[in-house]
């Protein structure tokens, strides 16, 4: 692909103690592109994904956001959102003001911004039940409004559609669609080689916190 890549590892190794997490990853990745990546059980995918936020940093290797270099230029990327794992919302709060508390930090959007994230992923912005109440599919998909609220330009989601019924994996399809439609840069690790398929305009493949191959599909929904 032609132009300059918005995200771009270079050789990138990390090594914890004496394991060999990730071993010389290269990636160049545009906006308006989803990438998906695939792989076993602890092939090092969220590791991969931990790393490019910059919640961990490479022991080799460099990661560029925007031509900005992690851990030198930048801490973190200046625009991303990521859900990893459980994202560590307060039990007692709604979702609503979970996304509030969260808005509070960059304090880039207002109420009604959050309240249409919430929406968008299929919940009722105006739910009074506590997060404790939550179905672990709502918890999912408000895991993905949180990351996805402040329109960041970077969007990275490790296993989105977990706990999702298929209206759910349905409806975060199509959101997924429509913000890489407005030229975010989308990176999803799934299990789900057919949900991957249908989003993804190439798709890396791990084995052993390695590419071991990396392809283009061909006709994507694009
Ligand atoms: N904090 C840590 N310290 C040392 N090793 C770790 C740590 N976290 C993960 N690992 C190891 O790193 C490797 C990659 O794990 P990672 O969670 O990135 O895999 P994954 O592809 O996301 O797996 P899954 O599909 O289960 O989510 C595994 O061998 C795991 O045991």
């Amino acid at each position: 692909m032609t132009g300059t890549a918005f995200l771009e590892a270079n050789h990138v190794s990390k090594q914890i103690k004496k394991e060999q997490i990730l071993t010389d990853i290269d990636l160049s990745l545009h906006k308006g592109k989803i990438y998906g990546f695939r792989g076993k059980n602890g092939s090092g995918k969220t590791m991969l994904f931990r790393l490019l936020c910059g919640l961990i940093r490479a022991s080799k290797g460099s990661v560029n956001v925007d031509g900005k270099t992690l851990g030198e230029d930048i801490s973190f990327p200046p625009s991303v959102g990521v859900l990893i794992e459980y994202p560590g919302f307060l039990n007692g709060y709604t979702g609503f003001k979970n996304l509030k508390l969260l808005a509070e930090i960059n304090k880039i959007i207002d109420d009604e911004k959050i309240k249409q994230s919430i929406g968008m992923v299929g919940l009722d912005p105006d739910d009074k039940r506590k997060y404790r109440k939550y179905s672990l599919g709502m918890k999912q998909r408000l895991g993905i409004a949180q990351a996805i609220m402040e329109e960041p330009e970077l969007i990275i989601l490790d296993e989105p559609t977990n706990a999702l019924d298929s209206d759910g994996v349905e409806e975060i399809k199509k959101v997924l669609l429509d913000l890489k439609a407005d030229g975010k840069c989308i990176l999803i690790a799934s299990h789900d080689k057919e949900e991957l398929d249908y989003l993804s305009d190439e798709i890396f493949m791990m084995e052993n916190g390695k590419i071991v191959d990396h392809y283009a599909l061909e006709g994507d929904s694009a």
